[in-house]
C-alpha cells in the first residue's frame, strides 16, 4: 500500500498568519503533478504542533479533496503520547483519510512493552490502517526492529516511518526479515538512498518539496535495480537534504518555496524563526542543480 514519495505538506500562511487554503490545495497539486505517490496532511513540517484544531481541519480539508480528485492515498499524522485521547483522534478522522501516521509516544517513554500495548489497542480501534512514526531522537522512545516486526504482524498496522537518524542495526534487521504486508518508508531525507538500496518501499520525505520528480525517480531506480542511477541521484539528493535542513525543518524549505513563488510567505509560527536568507538561497541553488 506505502510505496513511492508522499510529501508531508507544509502549512503556508498568508501575509496576515492565517492558513493560506488556497496555496495548501496549489502546493499539493504542484508535488503531485512532480511525481509524489501521495500527500501527508499535518506532520511535522506542517507545523501541527502549532495549528489550532480548525486549522488542521481545514488543512486535511483541502489535502483530501486534492486527493479524491487525484486518486492518490492521504496519510494524516497523529501525535499523543496518551491513548485513549490517540484512539478518540483516530475515530474523528474524517472520510477520505487513507492512512494514519501515528508516532511512537514521545516524552513519557513508556517502554517497549508499552509501546507495543498503545500500537496494539489503537490497531483494535483505528478505522484507518496505521503507519508508526519511529523517530527516537524526537520521542526519547527506542524501539527494536523485534518490536516493529511484531506490530507489523496486526492486520491494521501497515508500515513504519523509519527516522531513526541513519541506518542504523534496526533498520537493516527489520529490512532483512519485513512481515507480510509491512512497508518501511524512509523519514531521514539524508539517508533515504541508503534505506531503499535495503528495501524500503518509499519514503515521507520533506524534501521531496523540492526535486519531487528526482526523489520519485530514485525509489523507481532502486526498485528496478538500476544501482549506477540510484546511487548518482542518491548521492545528489542526499546534498540537496542537507541544506534544506541546514536550519530547523520546515523553515528552509519555506524560504525556497516562498523564493519560487510556491506560496504566500515564508512565514513560520514559534518557536520556529524564518531561515536565514545565506541558508534559503544555499538551498534554492542545490534544488536547481543538473543530476
Ligand atoms: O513531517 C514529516 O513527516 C517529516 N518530518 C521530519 C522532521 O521534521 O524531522 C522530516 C521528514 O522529512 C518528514
Amino acid at each position: 500500500m506505502l510505496t513511492g514519495i508522499h510529501v508531508p505538506l507544509i502549512t503556508p500562511f498568508t501575509a496576515t498568519g492565517e492558513v493560506a487554503a488556497d496555496a495548501v490545495e496549489k502546493l499539493a497539486d504542484h508535488v503531485l503533478d512532480q511525481g509524489a505517490s501521495g500527500l501527508v496532511a499535518l506532520g511535522t513540517t506542517g507545523e501541527v504542533a502549532a495549528l489550532s484544531p480548525a486549522e488542521r481541519a481545514q488543512v486535511i480539508d483541502v489535502c483530501a479533496r486534492v486527493c479524491r480528485t487525484r486518486g492518490v492515498p492521504l496519510t494524516v499524522g497523529l501525535t499523543g503520547n496518551d491513548t485513549r485521547s490517540t484512539a478518540e483522534a483516530l475515530k474523528a478522522l474524517p472520510e477520505g483519510v487513507a492512512a494514519a501516521l501515528v508516532t511512537v509516544p514521545y516524552f513519557l517513554r513508556p517502554g517497549e512493552r508499552g509501546v507495543v500495548a498503545h500500537f496494539e489497542a489503537l490497531a483494535e480501534e483505528t478505522p484507518v490502517p496505521l503507519v508508526i512514526y519511529h523517530i527516537p531522537y524526537r520521542t526519547g522512545q527506542a524501539v527494536s526492529a523485534a518490536t516493529l516486526r511484531h506490530l507489523g504482524g496486526h492486520p491494521m498496522i501497515a508500515g513504519v516511518k523509519y527516522a531513526a537518524g541513519g541506518i542504523d542495526q534496526d533498520a537493516i534487521d527489520l529490512l532483512g526479515d519485513l512481515p507480510d504486508d509491512f512497508d518501511v518508508l524512509g523519514g531521514d531525507d539524508a539517508v533515504i538512498s541508503p534505506l531503499l538500496a535495503l528495501g524500503a518501499s518509499g519514503g515521507i520525505l520533506a524534501s521531496a518539496h523540492l526535486a519531487t520528480d528526482r526523489f520519485a525517480e530514485l525509489v523507481d531506480a532502486w526498485r528496478a535495480g538500476d544501482a549506477a542511477r540510484a546511487r548518482a541521484l542518491g548521492h545528489r539528493l542526499a546534498r540537496l537534504s542537507a541544506t534544506l535542513f541546514a536550519e530547523p525543518n520546515p523553515t528552509v524549505i519555506k524560504g525556497v518555496l516562498h523564493a519560487r513563488g510556491l506560496i504566500p510567505t515564508a512565514d513560520v509560527r514559534l518557536p520556529l524563526v524564518p531561515a536565514s536568507e545565506r541558508a534559503i538561497s544555499q538551498a534554492d541553488s542545490a534544488g536547481t542543480a543538473p543530476a
